[in-house]
């Protein structure tokens, strides 16, 4: 384990290099976006590299492909994948039954659209992201931007009809512009603090006119890989006890990241 990361960049890599073991040759692969996800795709070029796997990719983002390139992974568009084998991928935040908030780095669409083109989706994650409740990490809300204003006025009557402790509202900026999505929309980060009942919450917040997509993610993951800055992973299932892996893999993950360099 690469003792000059940060535990947390320690952690989002063991996560990245154990979940990476669920893709095997031959499989179309979605791609996540993100610091833990750039992991996993730069070990997967690794792996490719070194071991001579052969998968086709679909990137949930611009930033993703263009690393995907770099690596020299093959990718293609999901109209051209059709169906996915496997989509492996970060998350803001994720409670025991794998509810997740995702869109933290503005992916939340296409990150969805290509989770659930997928046999399964897997997440990869550092221990901060488990919670007990959704909500402390502001949720995601993309919305068109024509009249971006009064879909944020309904979501906020949406808000203070429900179940969550506050509901206030800051449309995503980024170097002093509003963020614009890789789809050309807009983030409003919902600042909720908690979130009792997601999938109703989901629901409502798509009846607005103009919110294209959530950052909840309700029964789409069945599996979390939360790696620890020791190196040692910890899968959760949505229905299964969480089991605990041992680690010792022979140097490989030194190898995959002196080729990382
Ligand atoms: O949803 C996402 C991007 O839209 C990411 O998966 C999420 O923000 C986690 O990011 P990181 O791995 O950098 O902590």
């Amino acid at each position: 384990m690469p003792l000059h990361l940060d535990p947390n960049d320690r952690a989002k890599l063991t996560a990245a290099y154990h979940a990476m073991d669920f893709i095997e040759d031959g499989m179309k692969v979605g791609l996540g976006t993100g610091s833990t996800a750039a992991w996993l795709v730069k070990l997967l070029g690794a792996r490719r590299h070194l071991e001579g796997l052969e998968i086709l990719a679909v990137s949930t983002s611009e930033a993703t492909e263009a690393l995907a390139r770099k690596m020299k992974i093959p990718t293609t568009t999901l109209e051209e994948a059709g169906w996915l084998d496997l989509t492996i991928d970060g998350a803001d935040e994720a409670d025991a039954d794998l509810t997740l908030i995702k869109g933290g780095g503005g992916a939340l669409l296409r990150e969805k659209i290509v989770a659930t083109a997928s046999d399964r989706m897997v997440v990869i994650a550092d221990p901060a992201k488990m919670v007990e409740t959704l909500g402390a990490f502001p949720l995601p809300v993309e919305v068109v931007k024509f009249g971006w204003e009064a879909s944020q006025s309904l979501v906020r009557d949406i808000l203070e009809d429900s179940d969550v402790e506050g509901s206030r509202i800051l449309r995503r900026m980024r170097d002093g512009a509003p963020f614009v999505t890789d789809e050309g929309h807009f983030i409003l980060d919902l600042h909720l603090g908690r979130i009792g009942d997601p999938e109703g919450l989901a629901a409502d917040l798509l009846s607005v006119p103009g919110v294209v997509e959530t950052g909840l993610f309700t029964d789409i993951a069945e599996t979390m890989v939360v790696g620890l800055p020791s190196g040692e992973a910890v899968f959760h299932f949505v229905d299964d006890e969480p089991r605990r892996l041992d680690t010792a893999d022979g140097g490989r993950l030194d190898d995959f990241l002196k080729f990382i360099g």
